[in-house]
């Protein structure tokens, strides 16, 4: 099996080229390519595959060619990857596949049509309306955060940090607590505090980030257009740009518009080969 190993600030895939649809990758096998010492290692994969070729992504063939079929380290199934559409873009430009234009090339997900733009070494994404719903909690071994639920077309659970308490002093090698009659299919869950002023940007945050299936990761691109959601809703703006630095780098979101909602950061492939044990 060919593979290429991509990443988007630190949040890592194996990307599966699999144009006609003809591969069945089973949860194991995406388990197994993900492993850090006995496979690829990833956060998750990216399968790449014309969307007529796909059932989940058929009904969107009319609208766009390429369908990213994203799988979570632990082997499941989440609706839609921002990050994992910024490195699948940059597979399909730097593989022949689509062709760069100033009006986005569009990629289909479980959540909907994305229409990804690249920017040199950026890509920006315009992603699904956040939606904001819920108070919700997180757990970490004795602390209690209060949240408040975001829906990226994948879940969240936006957690500000309470005063003196840093990212760095939190355990997150193991899924936080939450509500699971409020997130029945489980839930990514950040953790943000606010950062010093930036002339590029109205806000600026810190956030570490908990991901349903694939466990910390050093960026999650709707994790960031969540809290990006929420941040400016706390201050009371209804356009903006925020700025989000996680442990792998810098995301920006940006709101412009009614639906006009973008995340934007570095997309890059490091390494191909052959995976041996498929
Ligand atoms: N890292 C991703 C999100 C991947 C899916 C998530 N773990 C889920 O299960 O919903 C991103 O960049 O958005």
């Amino acid at each position: 099996m060919r593979f290429t190993k991509g990443h988007g600030a630190g949040n890592d895939f194996v990307i599966v080229e699999d144009v006609d649809g003809a591969l069945d990758l089973t949860p194991a096998q995406v388990v197994a390519l993900c492993h850090r010492r006995f496979g690829i290692g990833g956060d998750g994969v990216l399968r790449v595959v014309r969307s007529a070729k796909d059932p989940a992504g058929a009904e969107l063939a009319g609208e766009a060619e390429w369908f990213m079929d994203y799988r979570n380290s632990d082997g499941s199934i989440a609706e839609m990857c921002g990050n994992g559409v910024r490195v699948f873009t940059r597979y399909l430009v730097s593989h022949g596949l689509a062709t760069p234009s100033p009006a986005g090339i569009p990629i289909a997900t479980r959540a909907g049509v994305m229409l990804a733009i690249v920017e040199g070494d950026q890509i920006r994404v315009r992603m699904k309306s956040p939606r904001v719903y819920a108070a919700g909690t997180a757990t970490t071994g004795p602390l209690t955060f209060p949240g408040v639920a975001v829906d990226c077309g994948n879940p969240h659970l936006v957690c500000g940090l309470h005063d003196g308490l840093s990212l760095d002093s939190l355990d997150l090698t193991t899924e936080p607590g939450f509500d699971r009659s409020l997130f029945p299919a489980g839930v990514n869950v950040e953790f943000v505090v606010t950062a010093a002023p930036l002339a590029e940007a109205d806000l600026h945050v810190g956030m570490r980030v908990h991901e349903r299936g694939s466990g910390e990761t050093l960026a999650c691109g709707t994790g960031a257009l969540a809290v990006g959601a929420v941040a400016l809703r706390d201050a009371g703006l209804a356009m903006g740009v925020v700025a989000i630095d996680l442990p792998g780098g810098r995301l920006t979101v940006t709101h412009d518009a009614e639906d006009g909602w973008w995340l934007s950061g570095p997309a890059v492939l490091v390494a191909t080969g052959e995976y041996l044990d498929a």
